[in-house]
């Protein structure tokens, strides 16, 4: 029997219609292969037609995954107490051979094959199999890459339906050469709250090979949405073979002066600031999470992976995000997760307003005080609980640069992560070079509850983007550096840290501060402002970033806030060159050489300057020369 006379009779006649007007052999052997596989009752198969979506959402309240809200279109959605967050540990890469490759979770492929298979046999018994089609980036554009996601959680296709674009009609104009990712999602066994039962056997296996995605006996997200964290893994591989960036960055619209739109992707590694800096209400989103920059005629152009955003809530609060907060009370489609909801309202930790005492949450019925089973006490919501709404319904979304099949040009590209003490709160590379290698190469960040796993732990994140990396690190970076030769003007790097303290463990900025860098940076970006050079860079002008302040915050910035800031702290960079450089000469391997000169050049800047300056050194000082 071929695919397509397996399919006739797994599939009841109206489903089938629709498999077989999309004209793909390869398609319909994986989809016979699977659906034979996990053995689910039923299968429904989605088009792009608005019934099919809307049917999808129905089954999510239908089985009990999502609960309706009291404002219409909200529904929230538990994971399991023990499922919050991406499990790293069960994320595993399948190599031929299981070839060992330096901060990468390998696993031979036949094994994890086998492994993967064995979970998934028959695990849909008595469940309804989704069946969805969705593309990457804009539709029928450079960007785009057809995926088709199986899965048995209603909620999962259900906010795929919110975060991507549709794709059945791009499978059926593609036909046969539809290049496309595919998705194995189960949820696996469910307890009485709807969540996954058994997390021991949580299994994440990535085929680079045949640009597959497994994922079982998981809920969260970042386990499970397959267009989203699982597919980044495979984007990455392509990009690295194609000669493209696929990146862990956000894209956003800087309004300069005279109307002017300059465009910026950002790289900061979960929870760290991508979302929060997209939204800055007197700018423009483009995207939150993921993005893609593709060389075209010599410029680099960025699209939005995605069309929707599953943003962290914690913190979510009227005075900091007046758009979030709008949209979040207003009866647009979202789905939150895992906050605490009574009398039908979801509340969220430091939303800003009070929270009630008792309700539902992530740890079932709950009330203030209550501990779980290692004795934590469990706060109202957890800490990486989100929310998830299509960006059209974002009042600062730039539809045009959403939606064009050309993307946008990339004016300015920013690294950034949780660093407490070394980095200053914006500066600027001296070149691509140096940007990619100091700023890029050389993120670390301390660690989030977006994962499982203990928090606040300093560790080594080259381009926020190691959790998904598929490749060796250097055939990664070797890509980077050689990108600006596909480029007549490459987009000037940017580096940031939001996250510095002082001594008594304060943070040195406000929230709202980034709005600021943005607008300095987007001055940069056309050498509208002068700078300060200092050995890591140039850094802003005391008077540039007090007019800024005045005129984007309405705030007077002093200098003491500027100096305390702006200190070029040369102990700890030089500390944290010497951990850069160690792991790469010691733990990579096979890294390109100019990385070790563009290391070794700033080292020497740095010592110089403590010769000159001493250690801590104030940018007062440097401006003077
Ligand atoms: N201290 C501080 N916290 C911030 C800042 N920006 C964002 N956050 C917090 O960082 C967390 C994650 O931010 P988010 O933008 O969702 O990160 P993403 O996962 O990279 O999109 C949230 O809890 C925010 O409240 C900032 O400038 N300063
Ligand atoms: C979905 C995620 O994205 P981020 O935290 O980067 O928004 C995740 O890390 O699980
Ligand atoms: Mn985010």
């Amino acid at each position: 029997m071929n695919a397509i006379e397996k399919l006739e009779k797994l599939l009841d006649r109206e489903q089938f219609e629709k498999i077989k007007a999309l004209n793909n052999p390869e398609l319909h052997e994986f989809l016979a292969e699977w659906i034979e596989w996990l053995e689910p009752d039923k299968v429904f198969v989605c088009t792009d037609s608005p019934e099919d979506e809307a049917y999808v959402k129905w089954k999510a309240l239908y089985y009990g995954e999502e609960k309706m809200l009291e404002t219409p279109n909200h529904t929230v959605h538990y994971d399991n107490y023990y499922d919050q967050a991406r499990d790293k540990a069960n994320t595993k890469l399948l190599v031929p051979g299981g070839k060992a490759i330096p901060f990468l979770n390998t696993k031979d492929r036949d094994e994890g094959l086998r492994e993967i298979r064995e979970l998934m046999k028959g695990v849909m018994k008595g469940k309804e199999l989704f069946v969805c089609f969705f593309v990457l980036g804009p539709r029928n554009s450079v960007f785009t890459i057809p995926a088709v996601q199986l899965t048995d959680s209603a909620y999962v296709a259900h906010s795929e339906f919110i975060l991507y674009r549709k794709g059945y009609e791009e499978f059926k104009r593609l036909g046969r050469n539809a290049r496309f990712f595919r998705f194995v999602h189960s949820e696996g066994e469910l307890d009485d709250r709807k969540t996954s039962k058994n997390l021991d056997k949580r299994r994440i296996y990535i085929d680079l090979l045949d640009e597959t995605v497994y994922s079982v006996n998981t809920q969260y997200g970042g386990n499970t949405i397959g267009l989203k964290k699982l597919a980044f893994r495979l984007t990455i591989q392509r990009a690295v073979r194609e000669g493209w960036l696929s990146e862990h960055m956000f894209l956003m619209r800087v309004n300069g002066p005279d109307g002017r739109k300059t465009y910026f992707t950002g790289a900061y590694p979960s929870m760290c600031g991508k979302t929060s800096t997209a939204m800055i209400s007197w700018e423009n989103i483009v995207g939150d999470d993921l993005s893609f920059i593709v060389p075209v005629n010599g410029v680099a152009r960025g699209a939005n992976v995605e069309k929707g955003v599953f943003g962290i809530i914690q913190g979510v609060n009227p005075e900091d995000d007046p758009i979030i907060w709008e949209i979040l009370h207003s009866p647009v489609e979202i789905i939150f997760s895992n906050v605490l909801v009574k009398d039908g309202k979801p509340y969220w930790n430091e939303m800003g307003v009070p929270i009630p005492d008792e309700g539902e949450n992530h740890s079932g019925k709950w009330w203030r005080g209550k501990k779980d089973a290692e004795g934590n006490e469990i706060p109202p919501s957890h800490k990486n609980a989100r929310f998830t709404v299509s960006l059209e319904h974002f009042p600062n979304v730039d539809m045009e640069a959403l939606e064009n099949p050309c993307g946008v040009e990339v004016g300015g590209m920013i690294f950034g992560g949780r660093d407490k003490d070394t980095w200053p709160p914006v500066r600027e590379a001296f070149n691509w070079r140096h940007g990619i290698v100091t700023m890029g190469a050389a993120l670390e960040s301390e660690t989030t509850a977006a994962t499982l796993g203990k928090e606040g732990v300093r560790a080594f994140n080259p381009m926020a983007i190691l959790d998904f990396m598929s490749v060796p690190l250097g055939e990664y970076l070797r890509n980077y550096l050689d990108f600006e030769k596909k480029l007549r003007k490459a987009p000037k790097i940017f580096a940031v840290n939001y996250f510095l303290r002082d001594e008594n463990g304060n943070w040195l900025n406000h929230k709202l501060d980034k709005g600021v860098w943005l607008k300095w940076m987007e001055l940069r970006v056309h050498g509208d402002v002068g700078a300060i050079e200092t050995p890591i860079g140039y850094i802003p002008k005391y008077a540039d970033l007090a007019r800024l302040f005045e005129e984007v915050l309405d705030k007077e910035y002093t200098r003491e806030e500027y100096e305390k800031q702006f200190t070029i702290r040369v102990p700890e960079l030089l500390a944290k060159i010497e951990r850069i450089e160690t792991i790469y000469r010691e733990k990579v391997g096979e890294v390109p050489e100019e990385l070790f000169q563009v290391l070794e050049d700033e080292r020497k800047r740095l010592l110089e300057a403590r010769e000159r300056y001493g250690d801590y050194i104030s940018p007062f000082a440097l401006e003077g020369e």
